[in-house]
């Protein structure tokens, strides 16, 4: 069966650029790709801000009915209640945000953030009609080892527990090795495609072939307009989750253009 999953640009700015910040880079983004008149059906785009920034760009993006969608980096496993410091689902849906990134390895490294604490917060997310980008991927020692398959498929599972065939295939996951975020060391194209193809093995054989061949898997570390075309030649990457790239105008605004670039 030939896929239609619609490839997903994301630009996840972690820590960086302020709600006036933000303001400005989606409003040059806009204009960067109306310019070069991207086509929005070959590649989705979004931008993951810091929470503080997200009301100021759900503004912009109404306003003038621009066709980037948004998210957050980061999500409450809970409604409500006693959580000091965190951000529901429930608010996040009420920003008009699409997708929200649970489980980035920062987080798993920094906050503790176990495989059970990610499925809770794509339960939540999902709960509210968010996206759930889910992130796996191994760290240099893992895959020095050759354990880069088994550790990522671990995690898959787990990220994935308690939700329905219907939910996971409206799920996007994201394979991030830890070794090729914000390194400057990419994966190769072939490096990609091995894990992002077993993990939609994995997903095939615990929610069903159906479910497999929908679900989307971005590719996220390094990424830069040089590589992204080559990344996306390969059959089980459906996009990539982009960190530092995402910061320069001009340079996400390639990556999301990668259709028009040749393969190198
Ligand atoms: O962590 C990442 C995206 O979530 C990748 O970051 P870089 O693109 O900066 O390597």
């Amino acid at each position: 069966m030939t896929h239609t999953r619609t490839p997903l640009m994301a630009g996840n700015w972690k820590l960086n650029l302020n709600h006036q910040e933000a303001v400005v880079l989606v409003q040059k983004l806009a204009w960067t790709l109306s310019d070069k008149r991207h086509d929005y059906a070959k590649a989705e785009v979004a931008v993951l801000p810091p929470f503080t920034d997200i009301r100021s760009v759900q503004t912009l993006v109404d306003g003038d009915r621009l066709s980037i969608k948004y998210g957050a980096q980061d999500v409450s496993p809970h409604e409500s209640g006693a959580y000091t410091g965190e951000v529901s689902a429930a608010m996040l849906a009420k920003l008009g945000c699409s997708y929200v990134v649970v489980g980035h390895s920062e987080r798993r490294q920094y906050h503790a953030e176990t495989d059970a604490l990610v499925a809770e917060k794509a339960t939540a997310a999902l709960k509210h009609g968010l996206t759930p980008i889910i992130c796996v991927g191994e760290g240099l020692e893992v895959r020095q080892a050759g354990g880069h398959v088994d550790h990522c498929t671990v995690q898959v599972t787990g990220s994935l527990a308690g939700l329905t065939a219907e939910q996971v295939a409206g799920s996007v996951l994201a394979y991030e090795p830890v070794w090729a975020i914000g390194t400057g060391e990419v994966a190769t194209p072939e490096d990609a495609q091995e894990v992002c193809a077993e993990l939609r093995a994995c997903v095939r054989s615990t929610h069903g072939d159906d479910v497999g061949d929908t679900v989307r898997i971005l590719y996220g570390g390094s990424v830069k307009a040089t590589n992204v075309a080559a990344l996306m030649a390969q059959p089980d990457v459906d996009g990539a989750l982009v960190g530092g790239a995402s910061l320069q105008v001009d340079e996400f605004a390639a990556i999301c253009r990668f259709y028009a670039m040749p393969v190198l």
